[in-house]
């Protein structure tokens, strides 16, 4: 019987516990295989910290937001980790390979790993859908209807005051969660980091949907850049990889737009509710067909690649491919919604 470990690492996002859940299903039913779960990520396969996935540790997961096996930005690569370290733990545990889910972060290590000789197949989790050789990642489906309740509420309590309100959505590098979000809530702005706009022009349309007798709305993706500025807003200092975390636009803008509008401003971070929660159906449904998939490529030793979603269809992809490029908001799209601004 094959044995296979399951990590997921990076930021968690809904949907992961479908991934595990089809995963194990799929293997044990289909493929004849068997899983152990790291936890907390690489952090769980330097320090040997394991559990048992039998089919019953993953009964009635899917519905549920976070990760049962736990996360962390451990990097498996650091001077604790390395092949040697990652591929001791495989020889203790007799495992044929490893499914790492996460991020760009988190399949770059995978990579580098595999490219040296581990056995690893990665699946594409993130909010931020920021990934090149996947159409869509789970856990955005789940952000984007988290993130569109909010707006929806801060659009009421906007409309009573009179005032306008600014919606910051996470992202990290990618305007993805603020595009969608924003269209759906009917914006009258969108901020994005891919997309440089000057103040006066976010103040003209808050302006311009004032004059209509509307509540102005905002949505600003948390690294989008102003123009005249040069990096995204992150006063909060690096995160465990070194990274600027980003946060804190919408407040700046606040103090801005309602100096430059004479409107009443109020500014909102939605920040971390959007990684929360129960994921969406199409959520579930994505993640329990890309964790089959990874066991299917598992049992066929189709080591080295990444499963992903294109059109209706999930394939499978080379790791060095998919951890390539990263994917943003291309300009004709934000062009499309840039038409019902204001
Ligand atoms: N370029 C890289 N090379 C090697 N290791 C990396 C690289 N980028 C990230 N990592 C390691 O992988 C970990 C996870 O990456 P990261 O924090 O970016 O999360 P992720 O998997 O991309 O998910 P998300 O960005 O959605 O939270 C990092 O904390 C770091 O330890
Ligand atoms: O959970 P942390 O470390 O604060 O990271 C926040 C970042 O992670 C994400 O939620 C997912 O990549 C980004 O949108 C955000 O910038
Ligand atoms: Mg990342």
């Amino acid at each position: 019987m094959k044995r296979v470990g399951i990590l997921t690492s990076g930021g968690d996002c809904p949907g992961l516990n479908a991934v595990i859940r089809g995963a194990v299903l799929s293997g044990e039913q289909t493929h004849g295989c068997e899983f152990i779960g790291f936890r907390d990520g690489w952090r769980g396969v330097l320090e040997d910290d394991t559990l048992p996935l039998p089919r019953s540790a993953v009964r009635g997961i899917s519905r549920l937001g976070g990760t049962i096996l736990g996360t962390s930005r451990t990097n498996p690569l650091s001077e604790t980790g390395g092949h040697a370290v990652v591929s001791a733990a495989m020889g203790r545990h007799r495992l044929a390979g490893l499914i790492a889910i996460g991020g760009e972060g988190t399949l770059t290590a995978a990579r580098i790993l595999s490219d040296s000789g581990i056995n690893v197949i990665g699946v594409p989790k993130t909010i931020d859908n920021d990934l090149g050789a996947t159409d869509y990642t789970f856990g955005f489906d789940t952000a984007v209807q988290t993130a569109t309740e909010a707006i929806d509420r801060l659009r009421t309590t906007g409309e009573s005051h009179h005032r306008c309100m600014i919606a910051e959505v996470m992202g990290r590098n990618a305007g993805w969660i603020a595009l969608h979000a924003g269209m759906a809530a009917g914006a009258h702005a969108i901020l994005i980091p891919e997309h440089r706009v000057p103040l006066n022009q976010i103040a003209a349309w808050v302006s311009s949907a004032h004059d209509r007798g509307r509540a102005p709305l905002v949505v600003v993706a948390e690294a989008f850049v102003p123009a005249g500025q040069k990096a995204p807003y992150s006063p909060r200092g690096l995160d465990t990889f070194g990274r600027p975390r980003l946060g804190g636009i919408a407040m700046l803008l606040e103090q801005q737009l309602q100096e430059m509008t004479g409107i009443e401003t109020r500014a909102t971070v939605l920040g971390h509710i959007q990684r929360g929660g129960e994921p969406t159906a199409f959520d579930r449904v994505l993640a329990t067909r890309l964790g089959m998939a990874a066991t299917r490529a598992a049992a066929a030793g189709g080591w080295g690649t990444m499963v992903s979603l294109r059109g209706t269809r999930i394939s499978t992809v080379d790791l060095g491919v998919a951890v390539g490029t990263v994917k943003v908001v291309p300009e004709s799209r934000y062009r499309e919604a840039r038409e019902l601004f204001g």
